[in-house]
């Protein structure tokens, strides 16, 4: 079919016309939509828009500002650790990705502000927010944690999102509309024994997304989530690296192995392309087939 469709394309276009913008247009057509005879999606669809992914240094973050900078988006990529900052930019710009980084601690008011106002002053506006900053300071017994585990956890994984929200939609709404993605985990379904807290601070944001997505929906921003399973990055080698928990994790999977950050970064870069134009409020669980039910 598709092999049919360039072919048929060809011999209209240029064994009919030997003109040079003929030529130029198919070969275009071809560059955009085939490659290998195989349909590609155009990496071109997110050219003009910023966004700003939060603790996108390293992970499913920098997987994400990848995925939505190679579609033509400015990212803005942040972490706590300026070197970290400075190694994912040059990591991006060599991947020809607009890219501005700065510090930011998504649990620190002012830093939110600085990232907001900088994402301002340097690319002009924000179209897309990927809130993907998380901490789990605890494992063990839920009944054992702390109140300071719990302000912690709640802190950074559900009301920084709230509040990095709260920030960046007056600028989306100038410019007409935006996304808004968080970051949740398949804990958020059914809490890890060993990660009580932390699974329930990923089960809030499930609510985060429907509580927002309807009031949001009159300024055309879409709010959605991300639920991955276990997904080979820093944050999870405790489970990757032993291989016991891997051959028992997969026992759970269709698919049997673990995940990478760049299949979740394609998943954000979806829902905030227009291919998703009309899906708001959902989670999508990216797990290899591990079963989420609520
Ligand atoms: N890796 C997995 O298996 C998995 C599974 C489900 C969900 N997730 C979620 O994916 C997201 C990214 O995690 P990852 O696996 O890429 O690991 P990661 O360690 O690369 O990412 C988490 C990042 O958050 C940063 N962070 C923590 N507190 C911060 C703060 N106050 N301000 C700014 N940054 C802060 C950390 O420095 C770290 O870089 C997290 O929300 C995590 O909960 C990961």
């Amino acid at each position: 079919m598709t092999s049919a469709l360039v072919s048929q394309y060809l011999h209209k276009k240029v064994t009919t016309s030997y003109s040079q913008v003929t030529m130029r247009s198919a070969f275009r057509f071809l560059k955009m939509n085939f490659v290998s005879g195989q349909r590609s999606v155009s990496h071109s669809s997110l050219t003009g828009k910023v966004a700003i992914v939060t603790a996108s240094t390293d992970g499913i973050g920098l997987a994400t500002a990848q995925a939505l900078g190679k579609r033509g988006a400015h990212v803005v990529v942040s972490s706590r650790r300026q070197a970290n900052v400075d190694k994912a930019v040059a990591l991006l710009q060599s991947q020809s990705i607009k890219v501005t980084g700065t510090t930011c601690n998504v649990g620190s008011g002012e830093d939110r502000e600085k990232l907001v106002r900088m994402t301002l002053d340097q690319c002009g506006g924000i179209d897309i927010l990927v809130s993907n900053a998380a901490v789990n300071p605890f494992f063990g017994n839920i009944m054992d944690s702390t109140e300071d585990v719990w302000d912690k956890i709640l802190s950074v994984n559900v009301k920084s999102s709230f509040l990095m929200t709260k920030l960046v939609v007056p600028h989306m709404e100038k410019r007409g509309g935006g996304n808004v993605i968080f970051v949740s985990s398949v804990g958020a379904y059914q809490p890890m024994q060993a990660l009580g807290p932390y699974c329930v601070s990923k089960t809030a944001l499930l609510g985060l997304t429907r509580a927002l997505a309807p009031e949001l929906a009159q300024s055309n921003i879409r709010v959605n989530c991300v639920a991955p399973g276990v997904i080979k990055t820093r944050f999870s080698s405790a489970l990757w690296k032993n291989e016991d928990v891997v051959e028992e994790l997969k026992k759970q999977l269709s698919i049997k192995r673990l995940g990478e950050p760049e299949e979740i970064g394609g998943v954000i870069a979806f829902l905030c392309s227009e291919e998703a134009s009309y899906i708001t409020g959902e989670t999508i669980t990216v797990t290899g087939g591990m079963g989420c039910r609520l």
